[in-house]
């Protein structure tokens, strides 16, 4: 299958050893625009992760891991103390991005965890092995996305429509995706697939990024309104939900894209699976429930002034959550890398990922 995203284009990528380079595609630009920028410095990254530049949990962590050499990569003169505290400052910045993917938190701990246990090092060779780190953590998720697809098309029959929410492909992490890479082990196991893809608003991942990735990777897509939904389920037209997740608590409660909710109860009511897609680095197991999942609000005038036009008068109060949060009785079975959980309780989340 030819494919123009995660064959020839990552989404993300470091350029050069040290000093780097973080390059990315702008994704706020696509699908009119195909533009690859480079982020220089942690401030860059923090822009290019608020204005969803980089955007979806997997490839926010990678990003933000990243960016954090970005922060330190010219301090290897410094003393290991003073060197360790640039980089506890650097990650507490980068923390502040966005706050509902945990994997942005996930991947920085990592980094400081990293940091912690190799003290011992020269400052130079401290810096090297974040570098290495950082890799990992890259090279970890692509495994994970491909790892997922396999799991998950095992629950797709040849022929199936099945709707997506957002944009959880190639475009949100930094390898071939959560919920669409099952689209892409479906095809490569000869299973064809139609994928029904909600448009999103107001930022429209899914008319934007998830219709032009899925065109680029040669599957099938048809995209809708949101409010459109359970209209193609009452019409028989989808069997089947998958979705990405940006936080998934211990009990299973699972953030994603504003909307994601909503079309859980309507799968249910349609009583068609609804599928959630999410590696380890996406679980919370600090959080026992979804109740604690701190929710982005965004600018309003995402809301009111999508695609730069005015389509809601001055002044209107207008709320924009940015995510929500769909309850584990909602969800049928989550797939991670690590196999499928279901029914999804807090007692099989802990058997297969902290077993
Ligand atoms: C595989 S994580 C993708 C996840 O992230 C998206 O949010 P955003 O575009 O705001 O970063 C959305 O919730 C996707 O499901």
């Amino acid at each position: 299958m030819a494919s123009l995203i995660h064959k020839d284009l990552s989404t993300l990528r470091w350029d050069g050893e040290l000093p780097g380079t973080l390059n990315m595609i702008d994704q706020t630009l696509l699908p009119e625009q195909f533009l690859r920028i480079d982020c220089n410095t942690p401030e860059e990254t923090w822009q290019a992760i608020k204005r969803l530049s980089v955007r979806g949990a997997p490839a926010i962590g990678v990003a933000a891991a990243y960016g954090l050499i970005l922060g330190v990569q010219h301090n290897a003169h410094l003393s290991q103390n003073e060197f360790l505290e640039k980089l506890n400052i650097t990650a507490d910045y980068l923390a502040e991005s966005r706050p509902t993917a945990v994997n942005l938190f996930w991947a920085l701990d990592r980094m400081r965890q990293t940091a912690a246990t190799h003290a011992d090092l020269e400052t130079p060779q401290l810096l090297e092995r974040l570098l290495a780190e950082a890799r990992a953590i890259e090279q970890e998720d692509q495994a994970m996305c491909i790892a997922m697809g396999e799991f998950g098309q095992t629950l797709l029959k040849e022929g199936q429509g099945v709707l997506t929410h957002c944009n959880a492909g190639a475009l949100a992490t930094s390898g071939s995706g959560t919920a669409l890479s099952v689209f892409y082990a479906a095809a490569r196991a000869g299973k064809k697939i139609h994928v029904y893809a909600d448009e999103t608003r107001p930022l429209l991942q899914g008319a934007r990024l998830t219709s032009w990735e899925l065109q680029n990777n040669d599957i099938e897509v048809t995209l809708i309104c949101d409010s459109m939904a359970g209209w193609v389920m009452k019409e028989k037209r989808v069997q089947a939900v998958i979705t990405g997740a940006d936080r998934v608590a211990a009990n299973g409660d699972a953030a994603n894209k504003i909307g994601t909710y909503s079309v859980s109860l309507l799968a249910k009511a349609h009583g068609i699976p609804f599928y959630i897609v999410a590696p380890s680095s996406t679980f919370d197991f600090a959080l026992a429930t979804g109740d604690s999942i701190p929710i982005e609000q965004r600018d309003p005038t995402e809301i009111s002034h999508g695609c730069g036009k005015q389509t809601a008068p001055a002044g209107v109060h207008i709320y924009n959550p940015a995510f929500d949060v769909t309850p584990a009785e909602n969800i049928t079975a989550i797939v991670t890398e690590k196999g499928i959980i279901s029914p999804v309780t807090t007692e099989n989340i802990a058997a297969m990922l902290k077993g």
